[in-house]
């Protein structure tokens, strides 16, 4: 994000992102609780709104996504049962719609092993030839390639062995959908909305004021 501050700390608006997307989530859906992940060496999360908030709770997360994701399951140890659903999603993605999380909560909540928010692949895809400068190796057929997003939802106890196994093995993971897919499991694609966009480049702050601005005028 060529930022000093973490970009969950970048301000849009007046507000933190994370506030932001803490409030997408928890203002539009009742949960029995939040954990959020903090880097150990964080300073500003007690300056955020949501540390004020007594649905929420912190604990301490890992060098990637995947150990933050397993030291909240496991701080969540004593509060969950196996069968609870936990809902994984990015501090990172402040656009998610209110219909979305309600869609994929409602969409698999008797299903036994969970899914996610995806959206199916909108472009003409190529594959590059791995030179430089790079050129066309083939055109990839999209035709069921979808792109993975969050929230993505899945029974605690599942969620928790999938992780632990990777994690032992040392598969590498950026969504918890691969962990369980790496068990055998055949997570559900719910399809979401394309702008529950993932602040990775600069101009995507600008971009998610906007959308943002779009969701609340849709809203109110
Ligand atoms: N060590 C980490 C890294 C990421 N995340 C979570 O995973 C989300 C998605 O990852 P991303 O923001 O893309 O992570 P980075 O790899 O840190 O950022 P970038 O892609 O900009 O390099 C983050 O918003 C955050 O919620 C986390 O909990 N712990
Ligand atoms: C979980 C995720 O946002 C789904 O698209 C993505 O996999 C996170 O990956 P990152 O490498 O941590 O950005």
């Amino acid at each position: 994000m060529k930022s000093e501050l973490p970009k969950q700390y970048l301000m849009l608006g007046h507000r933190y992102l994370l506030d932001i997307t803490l409030s997408r989530i928890l203002d539009q859906f009742e949960f029995a609780g939040c954990m959020v992940s903090l880097n150990a060496r964080d300073r500003w999360w007690q300056d955020t709104e949501a540390s004020g908030d007594d649905r929420v709770q912190t604990c301490t997360g890992g060098d990637e996504r995947v150990h933050s994701v397993f030291s909240a399951l496991h701080a969540l140890q004593e509060q969950a049962q196996p069968d609870d659903w936990v809902l994984v999603h990015d501090a990172a993605r402040p656009c998610l719609h209110s219909g979305d999380l309600s869609r994929l909560v409602t969409a698999l909540s008797d299903h036994p092993v969970g899914g996610l928010l995806a959206a199916p692949v909108a472009d003409t895809l190529k594959k590059a030839d791995g030179g430089e400068p790079a050129r066309v190796d083939t055109t990839v057929d999209r035709r069921h390639l979808w792109r993975a997003l969050t929230p993505q939802m899945f029974r605690f106890g599942a969620l928790t062995r999938a992780l632990e196994q990777c994690l032992s093995r040392g598969y590498s993971v950026t969504d918890e959908s691969s962990a369980l897919e790496l068990m055998g499991d055949r997570p559900v694609l719910i399809e979401g909305r394309p702008d529950n966009i993932k602040i990775t480049v600069p101009s995507d702050l600008a971009l998610a004021s906007f959308i943002l601005e779009r969701l609340s005028t849709d809203s109110a």
